[in-house]
């Protein structure tokens, strides 16, 4: 997506060949700070302090961290070690993993010489797959903001509610959740947009609010309580969130909070739907609630928030008392029966195992 008008994607190899630039999320929107990563440890770093985040671009930076590895030390136990040391970073995003193995797989039948350029290419290419999916994700949600819209008054826009940052800066581009948004904006659907603002990390308020503000699209941040008001007063058509691992029964885990607004939605009839890739599957779990791993971050997060003063400085500062102690899941687990629908590259899969298997072309494995 563009930035001031210019034309930017999350990730990149540096022009120069020396690393791989990323946008360092963390400043957002106060100030737009490049930065490259020259090791594996600089990627895993990015993605444990969440410079970078969002299962996509989680997984891509991995890709890419992997070939930085490669750079290093093509040898084989160099490429075990940057395996571990990278999937150790973040537990709940599936796309770790997935383009970890993916990267290692592929590297294990090169000769060590030829381990860099094969992994650098991969990584390109993982990034250059995620855009297509994630313009594939719009085309598919965009049938779904049509139909709404054409049920509304002239001119009246599609409220949309989502929740955290399911957008262009969660993965290559486009986004998952927003990808529907944009094609919708700029095909001149009215739409509007209820940004939670997402505590404790605020990626709502930070990023997706400012990724539509790049993008001219009309939308308003909310307090993560306020979801369920709105709903009951008829302001909300649909919601639509994204994921970092989704089960292959169609249970979704996403940012803490998702789950109430689920239930939320539940309870007044709109419509809640997950936008994600095949990538984010785990095809391998059915129980979400029992078995997706629920990262637990620092609890500084929460006691702590930053923010800009009317100055210009970006300052962190306290917000609960020095005693109180603070607790950070950093995700949870939305069961299947609240989801409306999943929307994916392949298309609107129903969030069942016969859906997804169905929509991916798998045979069910047995429960
Ligand atoms: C398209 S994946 C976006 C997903 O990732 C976010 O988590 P985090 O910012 O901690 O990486 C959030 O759960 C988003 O829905």
């Amino acid at each position: 997506m563009k930035i001031d008008g210019t034309p930017y994607r999350t990730i990149w190899p540096a022009a120069d060949g020396q690393g791989v630039e990323i946008i360092d999320q963390r400043l957002l929107p106060h100030a737009l700070q490049i930065i490259t990563l020259h090791t594996v440890d600089d990627a895993a770093v990015a993605i444990r302090d969440m410079a970078v985040r969002g299962a996509p671009l989680i997984g891509a930076t991995a890709a890419y961290g992997m070939a930085l590895a490669m750079r290093a030390d093509a040898g084989d136990r160099h490429l075990g070690e940057a395996y571990q040391h990278l999937l150790a970073t973040r537990p709940t995003a599936i796309n770790l993993r997935w383009a970890l193995d993916r990267v290692r797989t592929h590297l294990a039948d090169e000769a060590p010489t030829m381990r860099e350029e094969a992994a650098f290419a991969l990584a390109a290419q993982i990034a250059d797959e995620d855009v297509e999916t994630n313009r594939l994700i719009g085309v598919h949600g965009l049938t779904l903001i049509e139909q709404i819209a054409k049920s509304k008054p002239e001119g009246q826009p599609v409220n949309i509610l989502t929740h955290c940052n399911a957008g262009w800066l969660a993965t290559v581009d486009w986004g998952t959740a927003t990808s529907p948004i944009y094609q919708a904006h700029e095909r001149g659907i009215p739409v509007h947009v209820w940004v939670d603002e997402t505590r404790p990390r605020n990626q709502g308020a930070a990023l997706t609010a400012w990724e539509l503000g790049q993008h001219g699209v009309p939308h308003a941040v909310i307090p993560d309580n306020a979801g369920g008001h709105l709903m009951q007063h008829g302001a909300v058509d649909l919601c639509i969130v994204g994921t970092d691992r989704t089960t292959a029964a169609g249970d979704v885990c996403n940012k803490i909070g998702t789950y109430l607004k689920a239930l939320a939605a539940y309870d007044n009839g709109v419509p809640f739907y997950v936008a994600l890739p095949g990538s984010t599957i785990d095809w391998t779990l059915h129980n979400g609630v029992a078995d997706i791993p629920i990262e637990q971050r620092d609890a500084r997060e929460v006691t702590h928030i930053t923010g800009r003063t009317d100055a210009g400085a970006v300052e962190t500062v306290r917000i609960t008392p020095e005693t109180s102690p603070a607790v950070n899941y950093g995700f949870d687990v939305t069961p299947a029966r609240l989801v409306t629908a999943l929307i994916t590259e392949r298309g609107i899969c129903p969030a069942t195992q016969q859906g997804l298997a169905s929509c991916f072309g798998r045979a069910q494995a047995a429960e």
